[in-house]
């Protein structure tokens, strides 16, 4: 048995960090990771998917710009698309390695398991620390779909390994990675069809937020099919054959499985400690992140958080504070994020449905983005902007924007709830014409009764 001062099971993206700093404040650090440095965001997650958008983004500007007037013929390298995706992906694995290296990190290559309340093993050593931290993040969740197991199918796990663009493809799940790659792909050449177990994509948002987007994927001709389940997959010659409960058969030379996720403990043995898992399998925490067993924390997906980067990213720097005294919490942040499919989505805080369930009196407004100079002159047509407010106090409670890079828009929301703000802050204003931004000020004055936003030229 070996002595440290924190273990870390997982290399995710709040333990990278944590692991670092406590290893150059001279503790003895070991960090356990079973499989790539720099968890699922950095190998499987966001830096592969969003260079390979750039990719499918750019064919498909340059496919709409015919609207523009501009004809661009298109010869998509799909191995130099990969290639570069790879390159961009290994270029930020071997950034995290080597800041856990410099730091003086222990990192032992190996799935870590608890053999008691704070003590961990794997890779042939044993170690006890006073202070373990979980952030073994999450999996792809797979469905029991007859024929499916042991078929080449794809997840995000082996998606960026492809070499070839596949002429067709299937999507199984219409979640942000289901309409983040397919598209994608899509974009860059492959037929693909989308299978939708309800009635509409992005189902954990506003229900216009899915109309836009489904109006947007059949633009670049994807077929969605809604209100189907898959029961039986076959995979002969090269090619998968997917049976719809609706009689249906499709078939495609990929097949992509993603419809959510499950947490990473089922291999952390927990029940050789007082860790408890919750009936999905996340590990519990308060607010402090506390596990039901001194001494070990949890941040990331695997307390069934938000699942995002940021978020995880986030716990890290709370609960380095909790831990240096500091009386800090997880439960009074500003959390947004975005999808990046074309248009994007921009979210922060509440929708009008949330502030209703929790029975603050609210209203909220809407603004097309059609109404908007810039979107007109750049030939954009598709999404709205949307703020929720507090009738009692007039503070901003959340956006959707649903449009042209929203996912950087948004920060102007994230910014003033941070700072309590008022939607007449917003309205006053004076945001640069002609911007997307425009449309903020815009978006408040409908507030004001305004019929007509008052946008420059419109
Ligand atoms: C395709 C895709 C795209 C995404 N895009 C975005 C995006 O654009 N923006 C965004 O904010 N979020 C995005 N996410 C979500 C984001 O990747 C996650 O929320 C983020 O990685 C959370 O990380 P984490 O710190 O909880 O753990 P993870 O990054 O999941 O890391 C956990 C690590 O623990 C390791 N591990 C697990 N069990 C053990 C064990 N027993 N022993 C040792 N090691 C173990 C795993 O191998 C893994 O490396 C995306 C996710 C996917 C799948
Ligand atoms: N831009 C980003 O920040 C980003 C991008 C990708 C992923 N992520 C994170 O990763 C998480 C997982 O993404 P995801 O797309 O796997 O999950 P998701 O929860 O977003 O979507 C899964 C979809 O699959 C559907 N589904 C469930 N079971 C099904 C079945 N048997 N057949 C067909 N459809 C089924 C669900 O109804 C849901 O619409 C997200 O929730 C998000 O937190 C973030």
């Amino acid at each position: 048995m070996e002595a440290a001062d924190v273990i870390i099971i997982g290399s995710g993206q709040g333990g990278v960090p944590l692991a670092k700093d406590f290893a150059e404040e001279g503790r003895r650090v070991v960090l356990f990771e079973r499989d790539a440095l720099g968890g699922s965001c950095v190998n499987y997650g966001c830096t592969p998917s969003k260079a390979f958008l750039a990719a499918a983004h750019a064919v498909g500007r340059a496919r709409h710009a015919k609207e523009l007037g501009v004809h661009a013929h298109i010869n998509v390298d799909f191995p130099a698309v990969m290639d570069r995706v790879r390159g961009v992906r290994d270029s930020f694995n071997q950034g995290t390695q080597k800041r856990l290296h410099d730091a003086g990190v222990r990192v032992v290559c190996a799935e870590a398991s608890f053999v008691g309340d704070r003590t961990v093993t794997g890779g042939n050593i044993t170690v006890q620390a006073p202070l373990v931290v979980i952030n073994t993040g999450t999996s792809s969740k797979i469905p029991k779909i007859p024929g499916l197991a042991g078929t080449p199918y794809l997840t995000n796990r082996n998606f960026f390994d492809l070499k070839q663009l596949p002429p067709r493809l299937l999507v199984i799940g219409g979640g942000y990675i289901g309409l983040e790659l397919g598209q994608g792909l899509a974009r860059l050449g492959s037929e693909t069809h989308l299978i939708v177990k309800g009635d509409r994509v992005l189902n954990h948002e506003e229900p216009d937020v899915s109309e836009v987007l489904a109006e947007a994927l059949k633009r670049d001709n994807i077929n969605i099919h809604f209100n189907v389940e898959t029961k039986k997959v076959t995979y002969i010659d090269n090619v998968f054959t997917l049976t719809l409960d609706n009689g249906q058969e499709l078939q495609a030379e990929a097949m992509l499985v993603v419809i959510g996720r499950e947490p990473n403990t089922s291999a952390l043995n927990v029940s050789a400690s007082s860790v408890e898992l919750d009936a999905k399998g996340f590990v519990k925490i308060d607010d402090q992140f506390r596990t039901t067993c001194n001494g070990v924390y949890a941040i990331g997906d695997v307390a069934n958080q938000p699942a995002f980067t940021h978020v995880s990213w986030e716990d890290y720097r709370r609960l380095k504070a909790i831990l240096s005294g500091e009386n800090r919490t997880r439960a009074d942040r500003v959390l947004g994020y975005a999808v990046y499919t074309e248009p994007q989505v921009g979210r922060v805080g509440m929708t009008i449905e949330d502030a209703k369930k929790k029975g603050i009196n609210a209203r909220c407004v809407t603004l097309p983005v059609s109404q908007i100079a810039r979107a007109i002159e750049w030939g954009h047509d598709l999404g709205f902007y949307r703020m929720v407010v507090d009738n009692d106090n007039d503070k901003i409670l959340g956006a959707t924007l649903v449009g042209y890079e929203t996912a950087e828009l948004v920060h102007v929301f994230l910014s003033l709830m941070e700072a309590g703000a008022t939607w007449q802050l917003l309205e006053q204003s004076v945001h640069i014409h002609p911007t997307y931004g425009e449309g903020l000020p815009s978006l408040a004055r409908l507030l004001l009764g305004d019929n007509i936003p008052s946008c420059p030229n419109r």
